[in-house]
């Protein structure tokens, strides 16, 4: 491999984020993974955990250290659990190495809101004011000015925020009536075993959870407040569907003049020009999770009912890609000064 080629490692490679890592940054013409790693199975074969691996992934995972992960690499992804991240973070940081953290420890700015969704302590008030939240059709000139740390968008917020920033930002909803019903497969929950995703439970089920009490909440409330210039609240539903990957985010929000379907399309379409990776459908079409399957996209469609003077957006993104590791290595491309659909423009599995 060229010498030229930035170096990244992935820690947490063996859950869902970090072998979709694998997937995505195998075919980047920039970057060579030096480094796959591992805090329980340090020493074997990704390839054993997972066969799809095999023959594609042939050094051995490593174990968990920053100074061992500073002598190989560049730019370390962690794609860890929250509170594992929190603690980790700052020591990777330490030692030198650009960060591209997926978990939901550094994007909420206030610590204490962090302690109240997430149950845990925050990290120090310095780091999380020095991450960049990269959302990058939003953020994307942050990021570009990073120090080294970007906090990847959670998934149902990245497809909630796409689909409101628009029309919040134009002033055409009003920001107190907005409504959000979103609905992710099981791979949205990781690797790890739990009832709740356990076939007999998920199958031929449609689950509600965490209703006013999701992590995202605060998340998906500091970024439209910031747009608004108020503080906003949202009433944020999330339910669970018997499929592997994929979000579905429904918004309502009521209007504030008669705009069409028409309108919006066209308002979205200029506010998301020479965007590679977010596509509006044309007045009265909306898209569906499959269409986005396995890929970085993000699309979005309209519903206007002039009876009640609220408009639908619906937006989907496949979690585990645009939600997690395809957005984390445009955050990378981004970063690197490189053109953000570097290693990404896979179009989307189908059927
Ligand atoms: N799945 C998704 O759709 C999305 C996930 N995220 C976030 O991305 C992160 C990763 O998610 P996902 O891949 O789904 O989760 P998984 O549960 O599938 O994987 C998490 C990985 O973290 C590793 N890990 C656990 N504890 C430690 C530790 N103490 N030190 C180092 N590594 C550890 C584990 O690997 P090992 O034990 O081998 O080290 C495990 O494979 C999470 O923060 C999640 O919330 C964000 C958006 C979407
Ligand atoms: C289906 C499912 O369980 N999804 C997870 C998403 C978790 C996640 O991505 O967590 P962070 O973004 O906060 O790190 C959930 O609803 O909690």
């Amino acid at each position: 491999m060229s010498g030229e080629k930035v170096k990244v490692a992935i820690v947490g490679s063996t859950g869902y984020g970090g072998v979709e890592l694998i997937r995505f940054l195998l075919g980047h013409p920039e970057v060579e993974i030096v480094s796959v790693i591992s805090a329980s199975s340090a020493g074997s074969l990704i390839s054993e955990g997972f066969p799809h691996l095999t023959d594609i992934v042939v050094q051995p995972l490593d174990g968990v250290d920053a100074q061992e992960i500073a002598a190989k690499a560049d730019v370390v992804f962690t794609a860890t659990p929250s509170g594992v991240s929190g603690k980790l973070v700052p020591e990777l940081l330490q030692v030198g190495l650009k960060v591209i953290d997926l978990s939901g420890d550094f994007r909420i700015k206030d610590g204490a809101t962090y302690e109240e969704w997430y149950k845990h302590e925050a990290p120090e008030d310095q780091l999380l004011e020095q991450a960049v939240y990269g959302l990058c059709e939003i953020n994307g000139d942050e990021v570009a000015r990073s120090t080294g740390l970007i906090s990847n968008p959670g998934c149902y917020p990245t497809a909630t925020l796409l689909g409101l920033i628009p029309a919040l930002s134009a002033g055409w909803i009003d920001p107190h009536s907005i409504i959000i019903d979103a609905k992710s497969g099981v791979s949205g929950a990781g690797r790890g075993l739990s009832l709740t995703s356990h076939y007999g439970e998920i199958n031929e089920n449609l689950k509600v959870y965490k209703i006013n009490k999701h992590q995202h909440i605060p998340e998906v409330e500091q970024s439209l407040s910031q747009i608004a210039g108020e503080p906003v609240t949202v009433t944020f539903t999330t339910h669970l569907v018997p499929m592997t990957r994929g979000i579905m985010s429904t918004m309502y929000a009521g209007l504030k003049g008669d705009y069409t379907e028409t309108d919006l399309v066209e308002l979205y379409r200029q506010y998301y020009e020479g965007r590679s990776f977010v596509r509006i459908r044309e007045a009265g079409k909306w898209p569906a999770t499959k269409e986005v399957f396995g890929s970085n996209y993000c699309d979005i469609g309209f519903a206007v009912d002039p009876r009640t003077k609220r408009v639908t957006i619906v937006s989907v993104i496949d979690n585990v890609v645009k939600g997690a590791a395809g957005q984390a290595i445009q955050n990378l491309n981004i970063m690197m000064g490189w053109d953000e659909t570097t290693g990404l423009k896979l179009s989307p599995v189908y059927p």
